[in-house]
């Protein structure tokens, strides 16, 4: 029991091990103070309402944590109080945590580090004499969780907020479309793999958010990559295309936010802004209803295509090697996967294409027609262009591995490249829509921004914001700690880190080039490709690379897709493409790895590029997040797996040059090697069960001294957490809810990353990892049924057995204190006591995972709690039946009956 109450003690130490995406969080605040809507929690914040008057940029600068930094030093004091490039504003302003916070914050890490040290110091000289295996576990232990405190606490000295300007933008770089437009172009890519697991509603609604995005039409292109190569897929581009039509003007004329319509018409509140309100209205249901209709026909594909296959097949040669075909709407075969599946038409095995639902537009506005009888929307004043829109679907064969995610971006790098050539890209998953029309503007503010450097920013990273997560957010899935503290704090350092969806890269970075300091893109792209670092490309790539230097450069109009294009495009789109090139390594997404995107960020870390943290206010970005448990623990078993992998890999943070900064190298290592605290974790959770063997172990001695050091250092770090709420913002909800969340994994997850690591170093085999499974939108009544759905998978027992071990301890602790000899103040009984509150806060902290294994009932928890007392009772009357006094036959027998009967007890050690 003793040693209980140091192992949960211990643990909460690493609790605080802060570690990417272990964490939770909540709404933001900076942005409560800015536009009315500050409110709600959770998934409902940052959503648009009738306050907000048009996107209110996050304006880090109200409120009383955050102070404005003198810009001349932000820029080495070379610029005139923020003025360069002839007095050129600057397009973003960066804020500092004040100092009555700051402070006080830095002097308790500082605090904290010194009575580690002295705790240390004071176990080393009270070596225990018996248990001394127990002794040097629990010390390597304790160092462990100091050490990977430290790790995680020391990039967060100096958390550094940076607010776009986008007024400032629009001076310098031309606002309206049209006239003299000064933006540069943008690609922006969109990953999908199943237009089932993902379901395709999400893709349409990411799409066409992206379509209606408020950047100059002619200057942006989307592409959608396929890796089902499904017709399902293509067919719903080719709907939206049409959709756009009427979709986008519309939310041209009523500046509409946000741009997916499925999240549009689910909003309560409208937005009047523009003209009349009545016409809003008017055009509103008149879209509305085009919008259901057009959800029926993608609901609807899949049946239409079949049907349609049907009735060629039938009507085809059926003696034909095709007779079970997929057929397109103009009657030729799919060269994707078929229903059917057929040699070089099936899942992971088909031809690549590459088709340009939109092209590009003209570089003239194009005003819609006025009101008339079949189109009541009056378009005539407003530009009804639409951006181009491309699919893509890489050649996928059996022998070649496809390297998921990572090798689907490589791809539509390339095809890009051909296509339009944008010199950024911006990426999201599938399941992400914008949901803040600015969304492409707030990062050229960092890319684009005079004052030297903007050029040596390789990407800008939005924070990743949820919505139907459920209300109480059970599993941390608006993950803040994380979004809010942690990257914020990279901020401050060389940046945050690439974290898969919501990103903007500058495109010669991820092309592998080293910052401008290093050498002039130009030369650096032109020795790589004699180094055959680009795989076996066309020249026209080569020169494509080039000319994506240039960061003023808008995108290529694609003319027609002529032959030699076509040919170009369906090299770049073969898996043969990347033999014996740096692709996957040295040159765009990494590969092997399960986080391709931490691992992609820190290349370009690595090579002195920096990143700049954006958050705006309405969310820029919004997605979806597993609220079923089991798929939660899958999601951080890819990640925390992922992790161990960077770190045995060549992208340990231990291996890169001085060109990484070394706090940034700290805050990587950690990122890397965090799961492997669990080890300690889960052996102090699960220390009770010792008890049952032997009486005599005990962690330290003089026992009470030991106490107090450990409420000592957990207390702090709690108040030091507090001060981290304080200045992210986050509430104390997430901030609870990170911790839990932490737990849970560290007791099931991480110990299984780290057997899978362990099985790769022996056999060498990859882990393999999943698609996260998006919940299926609106198709029940209940949002949330997935939060009361079990699905059973050995990753849970793990943390079952924790809890059983606890729940039985605190049962013995109760049997204890009430025989104790003296009664309930001796010593005895106020051991036990203690030991008993830290098991109830292992409980405390995973009752969540509770609650999501007892599927339905969680809804009423309270039968968790009658189970509880009940086993409880049960096991503290055992106790005072079958183990006091202390006899040591009795015990035995005792020990024995309680085995069969309910699960791990614990025996007062003698002589305390
Ligand atoms: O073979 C594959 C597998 C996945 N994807 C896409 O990759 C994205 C992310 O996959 P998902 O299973 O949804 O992962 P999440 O756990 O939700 O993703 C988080 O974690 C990943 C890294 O582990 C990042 O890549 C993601 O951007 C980030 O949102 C989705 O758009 C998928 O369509 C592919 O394109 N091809
Ligand atoms: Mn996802």
């Amino acid at each position: 029991m003793h040693c209980m109450a140091s192992g949960a003690a211990n643990s909460t130490m690493a609790a605080a091990a802060v570690t990417r995406r272990t964490n939770a969080g909540l709404l933001h605040v900076e942005g409560a103070a800015t536009n009315g809507d500050g409110g709600g929690e959770g998934g409902e914040s940052g959503r648009w309402t009738p306050a907000a008057k048009r996107p209110v940029v996050d304006d880090g600068g109200k409120g009383d944590v955050w102070v404005a930094v003198d810009e001349a030093d932000v820029s080495g004091g070379a610029a005139a109080a923020g003025c360069e490039d002839g007095g050129r504003p600057p397009l973003f302003r960066t804020y500092k945590v004040k100092g009555s916070i700051l402070h006080p914050y830095r002097f308790l890490i500082l605090v904290r580090l010194i009575a580690i040290v002295a705790f240390f110091a004071w176990r080393i000289r009270h070596k225990n004499r018996d248990g001394a295996w127990l002794w040097t576990f629990s010390m390597a232990g304790d160092v462990w969780f100091g050490f990977s405190w430290v790790l995680n606490q020391l990039p967060k000295l100096n958390p550094i907020k940076r607010v776009p300007d986008l007024a400032a933008l629009a001076d310098q770089h031309g606002y309206s479309s049209g006239e003299d437009n000064k933006l540069p172009g943008i690609d922006v890519f969109v990953t999908t793999v199943d237009p089932v697991d993902e379901p395709i509603l999400y893709t349409v609604n990411t799409i066409l958010s992206i379509l209606a995005a408020d950047y100059p039409v002619d200057k942006y292109a989307c592409y959608l990559s396929d890796d089902g190569g499904t017709l399902v897929h293509y067919e719903a581009m080719v709907e939206v295309a049409k959709f756009a039509a009427l979709w986008v003007p519309f939310c041209r004329k009523h500046s509409v936010e946000p741009r997916a319509p499925e999240n549009y018409f689910a909003l309560k509140t409208q937005t009047y802004k523009g003209g009349a309100p009545g016409e809003l209205m008017r055009d509103r249901r008149r879209v509305r209803r085009e919008y259901e209709e057009f959800k029926v026909r993608i609901d609807s594909l899949s049946t239409t295509i079949r049907q349609r296959s049907d009735a060629y097949n039938s009507v085809k040669n059926v003696k034909d090697a095709d007779e079970n075909a997929t057929w397109m709407a103009d009657g030729a075969h799919w060269p994707g996967t078929w229903f059917e599946p057929a040699d070089n038409h099936r899942k992971g095995h088909h031809d690549g294409i590459v088709q340009v639902l939109l092209n590009h537009p003209s570089y003239e506005a194009r005003l819609g027609s006025p009101a008339s009888v079949d189109n009541p929307l009056d378009f005539s004043s407003v530009d009804v262009r639409l951006p181009m829109l491309v699919y893509i679907s890489r050649e996928k064969r059996p022998w070649y591995n496809h390297q998921k995610k990572a090798g689907a971006m490589n791809v539509m790098l390339r095809v890009s490249a051909r296509l339009s050539n944008a010199p950024f890209v911006i990426n999201f998953d599938c399941d992400h829509y914008i949901n803040n029309s600015q969304a492409f503007r707030a990062p050229m503010c960092f890319m684009l921004d005079g004052r030297g450097g903007g050029d040596g920013t390789a990407f800008v990273q939005f924070p990743q914001r949820f919505d139907d997560v459920d209300p109480t957010d059970r599993y941390a899935n608006h993950n803040r700690v994380f979004f809010d503290g942690t990257m914020l704090s990279l901020n401050g350092v060389q940046g945050p880190s690439y974290l898969g969806t919501g990103t903007m890269f500058r495109r010669t970075a991820l092309y592998g080039v080293e910052p401008p300091q290093y050498g002039a893109a130009a030369s650096q792209i032109k020795a790589m490709d004699k180094a055959n670092k680009f795989g076996s490309t066309t020249s026209s790539f080569v020169s494509s690379m080039l000319d994506s230097a240039n960061q003023e450069r808008s995108i290529t109009p694609l003319g027609t897709v002529d032959e030699s294009v076509a040919g170009d495009l369906a090299a770049l789109t073969t898996c043969a493409y990347e033999y014996g090139s740096s692709w996957g390594r040295d040159v765009g997404w990494v590969y092997n790895i399960a986080t391709e995107d931490v691992a992609t960020g820190f290349r370009m870390h690595r090579q002195g590029w920096r990143s700049v943290y954006c958050s705006m206010e309405p969310a820029a970005f919004r997605g979806t997040a597993p609220i079923n448990l089991t798929e939660r623990l899958y999601q951080i078993l890819r990640w925390s797996g992922g992790s161990l992998e960077m770190f045995f890999s060549h992208s340990n943070a231990l291996l890169a040059s001085r060109r990484l900064y070394p706090l940034q190298r700290l805050a990587y290592l950690n990122m890397s090697i965090y799961p492997i605290v669990t080890i300690f974790i889960l052996a102090y959770n699960l220390f009770p069960v010792m008890w049952l063997i032997s009486e005599q172990y005990y962690i330290q001695q003089p026992f009470g001294t030991y106490i107090i050091y450990l409420i000592g250092v957990i207390a702090m770090i709690h108040v030091i957490g507090m001060f981290e709420v304080w200045w992210s913002g986050i509430t104390l909800l997430d901030w609870c809810r990170n911790e839990q969340f932490y737990m849970i994994g560290a007791t099931g997850v991480y110990p299984t990353a780290v057997l899978y690591m362990l099985l790769k170093l022996v056999t060498g085999k990859g882990i393999y990892f999943r698609l996260t499974s998006k919940q299926t939108a609106s198709s029940s009544s209940d949002k949330f049924a997935d939060l009361y759905t079990v699905r059973w998978v050995p990753l849970l027992i793990p943390t079952i057995v924790v809890i059983a071990v606890n729940v039985g301890a605190v049962g013995l602790a109760m049997g204890k204190a009430a025989t104790a000899t003296g009664g309930l103040l001796s010593q005895q009984a106020w051991f036990a006591v203690l030991g008993m509150v830290f098991n109830v806060w292992i409980l405390v902290l995973l009752y969540p995972f509770a609650l999501g294994v007892i599927g339905q009932w969680g809804k009423r928890p309270t039968v968790l709690f009658v189970a509880l007392a009940m086993v409880v009772a049960g096991v503290a009357v055992m106790y005072v039946a079958f183990l006091s006094p202390y006899d040591q036959a009795e015990w035995s027998a005792g020990v024995a009956a309680a085995l069969g009967q309910a699960g791990p007890l614990t025996k007062q050690p003698s002589g305390s």
